[in-house]
């Protein structure tokens, strides 16, 4: 019983360096390579030092002597040579190490850089194949904190790995220099080492346990962060008030402790260490002086070897303590990167055909089981068709819109394109035929063209201006500074917000869409630019089918029908004369409208 913690502490170092392992072998990649390069350096280093030493304390004692010969005994091997002779194959071995020197300080460098660079783009790629529910679901800013502070540690994980394993290796190689050399200073090593680690095994624990809580509040304060960007404009309109910094400040708060907790016990683990290890040098010493006997002739190079094999051992402790230190940063990299590859966007097989008829059959849809904001919706438009989609605010109509996008699938139900599901259908073809202006519409910091092309090359440029032309903003571009390759983006004012608005609706159509969903796309506009875009519109018609998720009544003087959603369910689509007649909610809207217009 009495030995039992013991036993537990070295098996939970051997656990400690599996989990070290397996946290950071996924991310290798390409690496692995390297990785045994690496090995091999190191052994090439431990060897080559062990040699080194040998001779050094050998060449010491003969030298204080004032022989011309030296008497080196490595193990088995006893030999004689010139003073001159061993010097110049000390000059050589200490080249030699220093080549492998280089080989380890280099290797771990380049895994580290492929690794961060591999690993951005992995998670770029997870993060693009992912459904939009998952997509939807993060939080600002925490994409941002994975592509930086995690990806970063991750990739510092790794020049560790490689730092751990080199450091064990050269330790074991001098280990085993040691048991050629002299038995009782191997053991000595080896009960050192062990002791050590197990005397610091409280230490390590307490330190993951904070390096935990750090990488939490790390992501929350990178989300934090991206709100303070994301609604900067807002914060200068209404001020910073106290409230708004106190928050901030409590975030910066709340890293501080557990970041201050883990700096310090890295810092402090390997401090300790050093001394530890030095008490229990002087014993080993002391021991191998009285049991050593006969081998006290290779003190000399016995001792060089401790002091080498404590620098490694301590160089492993360090590193494996700070690799404890990462292990929840690549634990959460890890379960991200897991949590996108299981929701992955669904696709189909078949090539789209023209769309003809869209519609849904009976579709229920809930962002949580059990509460359903869609409920058995019903409806087909025909090629041609501009539909208004109506309703109260939280009434479903942006969900209605994101199900018509493939954003989402339905629950229940189905949607269908010339009377087949969708589901069937590629999605790439999708995209490009099913088209798409959002409320607020962004742009990316790029040209104009390149706003309108949006990142698909195969649009030539003659279509990204006939685009322009027919969201009627063509001779607004041209009147720019450089026309079509002015640079605009979410924070240049080159655009006013109608322009802004504009130059999304000739994204969409750059595609030559068959269907083009617009979700509220006068609410933002001031009346002259509100005209523009309904002008745009209104040449659009009977071209394509149009969705217009409308607030403002105006909107809707362009459709052939109008879709009424009230608490998730379709009420009514018809003509907007009909529904006039025979539907409350679009009669009171008209009315507000009407009573507003005469104001
Ligand atoms: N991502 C989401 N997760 C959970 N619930 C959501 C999500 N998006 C919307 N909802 C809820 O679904 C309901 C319908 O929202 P939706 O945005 O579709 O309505 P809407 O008619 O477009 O509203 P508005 O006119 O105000 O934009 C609301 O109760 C809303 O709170």
């Amino acid at each position: 019983m009495a030995n039992r913690p013991s036993r537990r502490s070295r098996l939970a170092l051997l656990r400690r360096a599996g989990n070290a392992w397996r946290r950071v072998s996924p991310f290798l990649g390409a690496s692995r390579g390297k990785l045994l390069g690496l090995g091999a350096s190191s052994v090439g280093v431990g060897l080559a030092e062990a040699v080194l030493l040998a001779l050094i304390a050998a060449l010491a004692a003969s030298l204080s002597e004032g022989r011309g010969s030296v008497a080196l005994s490595l193990g088995p091997l006893e030999t004689t040579a010139s003073t001159v002779t061993l010097l110049w194959i000390g000059f050589a071995l200490a080249v030699v190490r220093g080549g492998f020197q280089i080989l380890t300080a280099y290797l771990p460098a380049a895994m580290s850089a492929n690794a961060m660079a591999n690993l951005r783009q992995q998670l770029f790629e997870a993060f693009t194949r992912t459904s939009w529910s998952v997509q939807a679901s993060e939080r600002d800013g925490h994409f941002q904190a994975l592509m930086g502070g995690h990806v970063s540690s991750t990739s510092k994980a790794i020049v560790l790995l490689g730092q751990a394993m080199s450091a064990l290796l050269m330790f074991l190689t001098l280990v085993a220099s040691a048991f050629v050399l002299s038995l009782p200073t191997a053991l000595v090593l080896i009960v050192t080492s062990a002791l050590l680690f197990v005397l610091l095994q409280p230490l390590s624990r307490r330190l993951r346990g904070h390096a935990k809580a750090l990488s939490a509040e790390n992501v929350e304060y990178s989300q934090g962060m991206q709100e303070v960007v994301r609604m900067a404009e807002e914060i200068q309109v209404f001020g910073p008030s106290q409230e708004y910094r106190d928050g901030f400040h409590r975030r910066i708060e709340l890293v501080r402790l557990p970041l201050l907790r883990t700096r310090f016990l890295g810092k402090l683990v390997p401090v300790l260490y050093q001394s530890v290890a030095l008490l229990l040098l002087i014993l080993a010493l002391a021991i191998v002086a009285v049991v050593g006997g006969d081998q006290l002739a290779s003190l000399g190079a016995v001792v060089l070897i401790l002091i080498r094999s404590v620098s490694y051992g301590q160089q492993l402790q360090s590193a494996v303590t700070q690799m404890d230190e990462l292990v929840p940063f690549m634990d959460r990299l890890r379960q991200s990167l897991t949590h996108y590859a299981e929701h992955p966007k669904q696709d189909g097989a078949e090539p789209l055909p023209p769309v003809e008829r869209l519609g849904m059959d009976t579709v229920s849809f809930a962002y949580q089981p059990g509460d359903p904001v869609l409920t058995e919706v019903d409806f087909e438009v025909a090629a041609g068709e501009a539909i208004g989609v109506v309703g109260p605010s939280g009434a479903g109509k942006s969900t209605l819109v994101q199900l018509l996008l493939r954003l989402r699938d339905p629950d229940e139900g189905r949607l269908h394109v010339n009377g087949e599901d969708a589901r069937r259908f590629r999605r790439a073809e999708w995209n490009r035929r099913v088209a798409y202006v959002p409320q607020t519409p962004q742009l990316i910091w790029g040209t104009v063209s390149e706003n309108i092309r949006f990142y698909r090359p195969d649009i030539p440029q003659e279509a990204v201006e006939q685009a322009a032309r027919r969201a009627h903003i063509h001779d607004e571009i041209l009147a720019l500074p450089d026309g079509y390759d002015t640079v605009v983006g979410e924070r240049v004012s080159a655009v006013s917000g109608g322009q802004r608005q504009r130059l999304c609706l000739a994204r969409a159509l750059a595609g030559d869409p068959d269907v083009l969903i617009l979700d509220e796309p006068t609410s933002a506009l001031d009346v002259k630019s509100e005209m523009g875009v309904q002008e745009s519109l209104r040449s659009l018609k009977g071209e394509m089918i149009l969705f217009l998720v409308a607030h403002r009544m105006s909107t809707l003087s362009i459709c052939n029908r109008v879709m009424v959603v009230v608490d998730g369910r379709l009420q009514a689509i018809d003509a907007p004369q009909r529904l006039l007649e025979s539907n409350a909610f679009y009669r009171e809207a008209i009315e507000i409208t009407r009573q507003q217009s005469t104001i």
